[in-house]
């Protein structure tokens, strides 16, 4: 038999990437990145420079379909790969990233007379402007005696699909009557393919409250929330939701002139951009862990129990691996947190020696934040500088460092701001052991394992478990692809499901990161300082959500 090929692409926060891969050997053939032009749009809209309100985060569809027109064909001419050979196509993206969009599939914000709606553009993950509907719901499933909330650690979040289509209805009603459907920006990617409209079970169960069993919540839920919202999920929501793997049908003749892929090319149902991580590590069976790095980070936990954990984003079954229940909690600024301070908060000398030296501002801190022991820079971190996702489950808790003094220098916060997220995902994994979740293997894939080796032994020490480390460069990515390859399914040589085809396709790197037992005893004791601040600042202390309240009512006075 001819070789077979499968296309994977990973639609980040910044940038999408694609790669190629063998469906035999699995690892990354080639792999091309297209930076997003219009990156997160949080300040003002393109084009009329109007203004957006506080955390809001926008992003522009045009970038995603750039990267299908750019980069697809790039991994085609780097690889040598003719488009014949490619039998399967996965994508991954961010979520909950949506948007609004007519019957045919257009973004509303690409249309003349929405293109100046902030309401009519994508709405990134992080985009956390929907606080109050996220609150909303919160209480109101409480009253009314819901139980969904349990599979979501008992809160919902202000980055999931029905707080952001409700702030859209709450505020620009004209956007959410004009819209056909509201969809995550992983399926629109797949109907823009395939021309199908469908949902992700992944993406429906830890975003839009969907359950295998129970579907949506009864339209009694929606309707006590607001009148307006009875049919929602009839209508704005409709569409079949299908199974990790499932083919979602087939690339059609208008995408494969995009992509330079052929026509008929088997396209598999999205999932989310961390979840695909699962696949990409290698990781199938009960009790183990991968952490996907990036701009932030998700802990994905797969297991044979469904239990409630604490401060959990979600458990769905099947929401990773077929047969499993897929757990996950997370934290939504590590990459980001970090490039903040290297952004904003570094002196000028900081910049103009790395600059001098030819490495990037983090590595410059990340080598001088090498030299120095744990504890030695006598800080603490708290890493909320974009909420709080996991036990505290919110977004208005913000940033804190404690200890600094007129020595304090740059390498010494940003290795504490390093150590502030471990601590974090050591929180959130008592949580799972707490619940009767047993972890006994971790994995790490993202951008950050392979770029901060500080980072991952930090990771090591704090948690006392060792990491072992995705072999794949663009781990999600080729996770994707190993979706693409199950939904091309064993006639066309592709894979029966996706334990089968993760256990041939992902491999782990030799070398793990072990924890040095000298540093675990320093960290166990900073975790408790941790905790004390975690629980001051987090569960009783209105300092930062006043500090937050005070800021609106003078911007909303300003405006
Ligand atoms: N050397 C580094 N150390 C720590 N963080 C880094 C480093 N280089 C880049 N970052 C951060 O990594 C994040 C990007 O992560 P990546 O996994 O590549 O993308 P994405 O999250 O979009 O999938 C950015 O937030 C950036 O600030
Ligand atoms: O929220 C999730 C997954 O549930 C992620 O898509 C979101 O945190 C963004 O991930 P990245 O860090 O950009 O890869």
């Amino acid at each position: 038999m001819e070789k077979r090929y499968v296309i994977g692409i990973d639609f980040g926060t910044e940038s999408g990437r694609v790669v190629i891969a063998d469906v035999e050997q699995g690892g990354e053939l080639a792999s091309h990145a297209t930076l997003y032009r219009h990156g997160t749009i949080v300040e003002k809209l393109p084009g009329s420079g109007k203004a957006l309100g506080q955390d809001w985060a926008l992003q522009h569809p045009d970038d995603y379909r750039e990267v299908l027109k750019q980069s697809v064909r790039e991994v085609l001419r780097i690889s040598g790969v003719r488009p014949e050979q490619v039998i399967g196509i996965g994508v991954d993206f961010t979520s909950c990233t949506i948007l609004p969009v007519d019957a045919k599939g257009q973004p509303l914000c690409v249309q003349e007379r929405y293109r100046n709606e902030p309401h009519a553009y994508v709405k990134l993950w992080k985009h956390h402007a929907a606080q109050e509907e996220a609150n909303r719901i919160n209480e109101w499933a409480k009253e009314s005696g819901e139980t969904f909330l349990a599979r979501y650690g008992g809160k919902s979040s202000s980055e999931w699909m029905v707080a952001k289509v409700w702030q859209v209805l709450n505020e620009a009603p004209e956007i959410y009557q004009a819209a056909y459907r509201f969809v995550e920006a992983g399926d629109w990617i797949v109907q823009q393919l395939t021309g199908n409209w469908v949902r992700s079970n992944c993406s429906a169960g830890y975003k839009a409250f969907w359950h295998k069993q129970d579907g949506y919540p009864p339209r009694q839920f929606f309707k006590q929330l607001d009148p307006r919202l009875e049919d929602l999920t009839d209508t704005k929501l409709a569409g079949d939701v299908l199974p990790l793997g499932t083919r979602a049908g087939e690339l059609s003749a208008e995408a494969a002139q995009l992509t330079g892929l052929c026509p008929g090319t088997a396209v598999a149902v999205a999932t989310i951009d961390a979840h695909a991580g699962v696949a990409g590590s290698g990781a199938v069976r009960s009790g183990q862990m991968v952490m996907a790095m990036g701009t932030s980070l998700c802990l994905l936990v797969l297991s044979h129990n469904e239990v409630s954990v604490e401060g959990v984003s979600g458990v769905v079954e099947d929401g990773m691996i077929t047969g499993l229940y897929g757990y996950e909690a997370g934290q939504p600024a590590v990459g980001d947190l970090f490039g903040w301070y290297c952004d904003q908060a570094v002196p000028g000398y900081v910049q103009e020696a790395a600059a001098k030296e030819g490495v990037s501002v983090h590595t410059w801190l990340e080598q001088r934040a090498a030299e120095l022991k744990p504890g030695q820079h006598g800080l603490m971190a708290v890493d909320w500088w974009n909420g709080n996702r996991s036990v505290l489950e919110d977004a208005d808790l913000s940033g804190l460092i404690v200890g600094l003094t007129l020595q304090t220098k740059p390498p010494e916060i940003y290795r504490a701001l390093l150590e502030s997220t471990a601590f974090g995902t050591r929180k959130i994994m008592e949580a799972f052991e707490e619940a009767g979740v047993h972890v006994n293997e971790i994995f790490a894939c993202g951008g950050l394992p392979k770029r901060n080796r500080l980072f991952m032994q930090i990771y090591a020490d704090v948690t006392g478990r060792e990491i072992k480390i995705a072999a794949a460069a663009e781990t999600t990515a080729l996770g994707a692809a190993i979706h693409g390859a199950v939904a091309a399914g064993t006639e066309r040589g592709g894979y029966p499901d996706l334990a089968a085809a993760a256990i041939q396709m992902a491999k782990v790197r030799e070398e793990t990161f072990r924890p040095i037992p000298e540093n675990v005893a320093v960290y166990d004791d900073l975790y408790r300082q941790y905790i004390r601040l975690h629980d001051v600042f987090g569960r009783g202390g209105l300092v930062m959500k006043e500090l937050k309240r005070i800021k609106r009512k003078l911007s909303n006075h300003s405006e």
